[in-house]
């Protein structure tokens, strides 16, 4: 387990209006940015005030016996207590804030949690800053320094990953078979591709054009790990909590006619309502015991993307008072859209046939303030980004009606997100 050496013994955290119409990116520096974003309004933040990147859990190599949500839990509960606030709007997202991502798998290591020194944050027409730190820097016109403009990727180098697509499809092709012989009803199979730069790559140019084109999207950045994700896991606002189950995608038509044709074929689609149900099914039967009260509803609405269009299912709920943010985030994961039905079928199936350690690919990622308001999506449509380095992931919901050629060509068109991203000139 890691910890920023500097975490000062007393946290000082101030929270002030600032009034700066600039977009919120336009704060960013280069160095480690952080963001969290839909359409304008969200959150942005730089420096470490405190960090944690825990270890891989028990039965992993290496692993530690942390189980992972726990101990992100106790170390933020550790920063908390530590957390002199002084705050002018008490609003979700004021006061200490931290971003945070978590492996899919908990023998994988990595899961980070950042309180940042600095945050922008917006709602509506209100506009904040939180600075933690009492030095002189953590003064408002210190902390608003003209940043240097984005720099563009330059020419990729892209390899496929492994497994390569032929042997991907021959994992969806083993996958639809174990799946028709009884053995689970639902996998999600993912596969990666990777891409070098001709230098370290500026996050912030790949954050630009994700909130550009895919500004209904939560485009973000905790740690390396930047993308634009549809998926809701869970916003809590006070005992309040909402999720958009996604599962079942086509692409988007090159023509309006396509696109209502293929729209059409996916809501009449017996295959893909299926794949959507057991995502759906596996969202209810965890929230329920956590809520007083929820609301599921009975059919799959359309949800129309730059790149793709999926099913998707609004959930609301009311949560019970002795239930935390992060309880309910380690409960939910993994869904049925990123794991599969059973669960513990599936995940084992994943180990067996990705062969490859998914990160924190589709595992919780968002941010979370002192009052356990926070929103937390899965990480998808995004990519790893270390130094020029980038590996991207995506991955399809397999159930017993799926064509291995059919699921490679979704997966490219859920590549596309992060592909368009990290090119110049799009
Ligand atoms: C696993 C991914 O997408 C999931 C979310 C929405 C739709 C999905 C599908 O139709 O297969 C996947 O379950 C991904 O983008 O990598």
């Amino acid at each position: 387990m890691s910890v920023a050496p500097e975490s000062p013994k007393q946290l000082t955290v101030r929270t002030v209006p600032l009034h700066d119409g600039r977009p919120l990116l336009a704060h960013l520096p280069e160095a480690a940015p952080l963001a969290w974003l839909r359409g304008g309004e969200g959150l942005v933040g730089w420096g470490e005030a405190a960090r944690i990147t825990l270890p891989a859990e028990n039965g992993g190599s290496g692993g530690s016996g942390v189980q992972r949500f726990g101990a992100a839990a106790r170390w933020l509960a550790e920063v908390l207590a530590r957390a002199e606030v002084t705050d002018a709007l008490d609003l979700p997202g004021t006061g200490p804030v931290v971003f945070g991502g978590f492996t899919f798998a908990p023998d994988s290591a990595g899961s980070t949690l950042v309180l940042p020194r600095v945050v922008i944050g917006r709602r509506g027409d209100r506009t904040w800053l939180t600075t933690v730190g009492d030095g002189p820097g953590a003064r408002p016109a210190d902390v608003l320094r003209e940043v240097r403009p984005l720099r563009p990727v330059g020419r990729l180098a892209w390899r496929d990953g492994t497994p390569d697509a032929g042997q991907w499809r021959a994992a969806v092709a083993e996958a639809v078979a174990r799946i028709r012989a009884g053995a689970l009803d639902k996998v999600v199979l993912a596969r990666e591709v990777h891409a070098d730069a001709p230098a370290d790559i500026d996050v912030r140019t790949l954050l630009a054009r994700l909130s550009r084109d895919y500004p209904g999207c939560y485009t973000f950045s905790v740690a390396g790990m930047v993308g634009a994700t549809p998926e809701l896991l869970i916003r809590r606002e006070g005992d309040d909590v909402t999720s958009l189950v996604l599962a079942g995608t086509r692409a988007r038509g090159g023509t309006p006619e396509e696109d209502a044709r293929l729209a059409a074929d996916l809501t009449g689609s017996a295959k893909d309502v299926e794949e959507h149900r057991y995502a759906v099914d596996s969202l209810r039967a965890t929230l329920t015991p956590l809520c007083s009260s929820i609301d599921v509803p009975d059919l799959p609405e359309l949800l129309r993307l730059a790149n793709v269009q999926h099913l998707a299912s609004p959930v609301r709920g009311t949560l019970r008072p002795e239930v935390s943010t992060l309880d309910v985030v380690a409960a939910m994961h993994p869904t049925a859209a990123v794991g599969g039905t059973p669960t513990p079928t599936a995940v084992d199936l994943i180990r067996d046939l990705e062969g490859t350690d998914r990160g924190r690919y589709a595992g919780p990622v968002g941010w979370l303030d002192a009052r356990g308001n926070g929103e937390w999506g899965i990480a998808l449509r995004c990519a790893e980004i270390t130094g020029p380095r980038a590996r991207l992931f995506a991955g399809c919901g397999i159930v017993a009606g799926s064509d291995p050629d059919a699921e490679l060509a979704e997966a490219d068109s859920k590549f596309r997100v992060m592909r368009e991203a990290l090119t110049d000139g799009t």
